[in-house]
């Protein structure tokens, strides 16, 4: 059915886009394609052959499954994204060396699509610093961040202006910026509905506060990724021209083959990137990569006193057995927690805690209970768990969904204590085996809480 357009929104996309309207509207009657991008660190679907040119995970798949009761998808195998979106890869890809250890912010980050991306894309002595300044997305983006596993990522909840005190702390930032969501009008009609001019407007400036904000976070030669979901000029390149004006900046070009079909904007050196659904099989997306070229001031990381306790020996001996990784091994206990997080940015770490509000870092290992480690499902999903150090109970696919909807397991008869439940080789949480059952340890908060199809 062709959709009907706010006018104000179709008087301007008719003069933007000159002669490719009608091409523009036709693409609103086809329904959008469905995407995935694997976990490169994960066991995942293989069914899938359609790749996705800019993103060497991303995959098109030709209907829409129902992903609420596919297992592999609370393991963390992969995760559900929009393919322009994907094309950040090409930013780390071609404008950024992701060989040595980057600090990254992802900005405006639930529910987590960009970050899960960025983790994978990063070197495990990264860290990628995930944020989210509203309570309730947070929590999303920490419960897609954990299944999606890697231990190289925070996520924060706060507001833009407090990293405006972090001076030179981030080498990459992303802000993938609320916006008037022009180019969401195919996959989601609320969009269109909640348009109008003086939204535009409104959300234009706010993303003016929030790059004003977050510029001193960035180092000099930093990368700052700018994102939008929408094709107005107020939003897009006006923004970018105002960034101009107002610091040192230069553009940074990608290589793109044509066959992909993103338009190249080229004004006056204000490079940017956008795709169309005539033109991509994607939704609508604007991209430009900036460099900061002005000396900036780096704030110091030392702190005046420890932020983490250091376990006892005894404890380490226990979750040192617990975790696997070619890396430098770092854990740190807040109160009862116990989190493992690389050893190169474990500093950096103590120092985010002292600044902003951390929901989660690294993995959450396990939490100690009168003496006793108890495994927290973090590391569970994980990809530093070392799984031999624990019994592991292979699941059917009617198990795994029984579990994921946190009912009770029938007891195996034999086991006694903490147990992985596994599907398919992917890990999908603990179970504590008492005599006659399986006492299911999935956080409630994350159940599966759709009827059988
Ligand atoms: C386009 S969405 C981000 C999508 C995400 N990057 C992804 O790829 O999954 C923009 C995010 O900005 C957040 N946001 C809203 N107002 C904000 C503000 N004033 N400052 C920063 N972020 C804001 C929204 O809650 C939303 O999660």
């Amino acid at each position: 059915m062709t959709p009907v357009f706010p006018p104000a929104f179709e008087a301007r996309m008719r003069q933007q886009l000159a002669g490719a309207w009608d091409a523009f509207v036709a693409a609103h009657t086809t329904p959008p394609p469905v995407s995935l991008r694997l976990n490169p660190r994960k066991p995942g679907p293989d069914q899938y052959t359609a790749s996705i040119p800019w993103c060497a995970t991303g995959r098109y798949l030709p209907e829409r499954p129902v992903f609420t009761l596919d297992p592999a998808l609370h393991a963390g195998a992969y995760y559900v994204q929009e393919a322009s979106s994907m094309f950040l890869e090409q930013v780390l890809r071609q404008a950024a060396d992701t060989t040595v250890p980057l600090r990254v912010l992802d900005l405006c980050a639930a529910p987590g699509g960009k970050s899960t991306h960025l983790s994978s894309l990063l070197s495990p002595d990264s860290l990628l610093v995930s944020n989210e300044v509203i309570r309730s997305r947070a929590g999303i983006l920490a419960e897609n961040l954990q299944k999606w596993g890697n231990p190289n990522s925070v996520v924060t909840q706060n507001d833009p202006e407090d990293f405006t005190p972090l001076q030179g702390f981030f080498d990459v930032m992303v802000v993938d910026a609320p916006c008037s969501g022009e180019g969401l009008f195919r996959k989601d009609p609320d969009a269109m509905e909640a348009w109008s001019e003086d939204n535009v407007q409104l959300c234009s400036a706010r993303q003016r506060r929030i790059l004003r904000d977050v510029w001193p976070a960035l180092k000099t030669n930093g990368l700052l990724v700018y994102s939008t979901c929408t094709y107005n000029r107020l939003e897009n390149e006006e923004n970018l021209a105002w960034l101009r004006a107002n610091h040192d900046v230069e553009f940074v070009s990608l290589s793109i083959p044509a066959e992909w079909g993103i338009e190249t904007i080229d004004e006056d050196g204000i490079v940017a990137y956008r795709f169309a659904p005539h033109r991509t099989q994607g939704e609508g997306f604007f991209l430009s990569v900036i460099r900061k070229r002005a000396g900036q001031a780096e704030v110091s990381l030392r702190l005046s006193k420890p932020v983490f306790a250091a376990p006892t020996k005894k404890i380490l001996d226990q979750v040192t057995t617990w975790v696997q990784t070619s890396e430098d091994k770092s854990f740190l206990q807040r109160e009862d927690l116990l989190q493992f997080v690389p050893a190169s940015q474990a500093q950096a770490i103590a120092f985010l805690s002292r600044h902003l509000h951390l929901v989660i870092a690294g993995t959450f290992v396990a939490t100690l209970k009168h003496d006793k480690l108890i495994p927290e499902h973090s590391l569970a999903l994980s990809t530093v768990l070392q799984q031999e150090a624990f019994p592991t109970l292979p699941v059917s696919y009617e198990e795994a969904i029984q579990y994921l909807r946190k009912e009770t397991l029938p007891g195996t008869g034999t086991g006694k204590g903490f147990a992985l439940i596994i599907h398919n080789d992917l890990p999908l949480g603990w179970v504590n085996q008492l005599p006659n059952r399986l006492n299911n340890l999935y956080p409630p908060a994350w159940r599966i809480r759709m009827g059988a199809s």
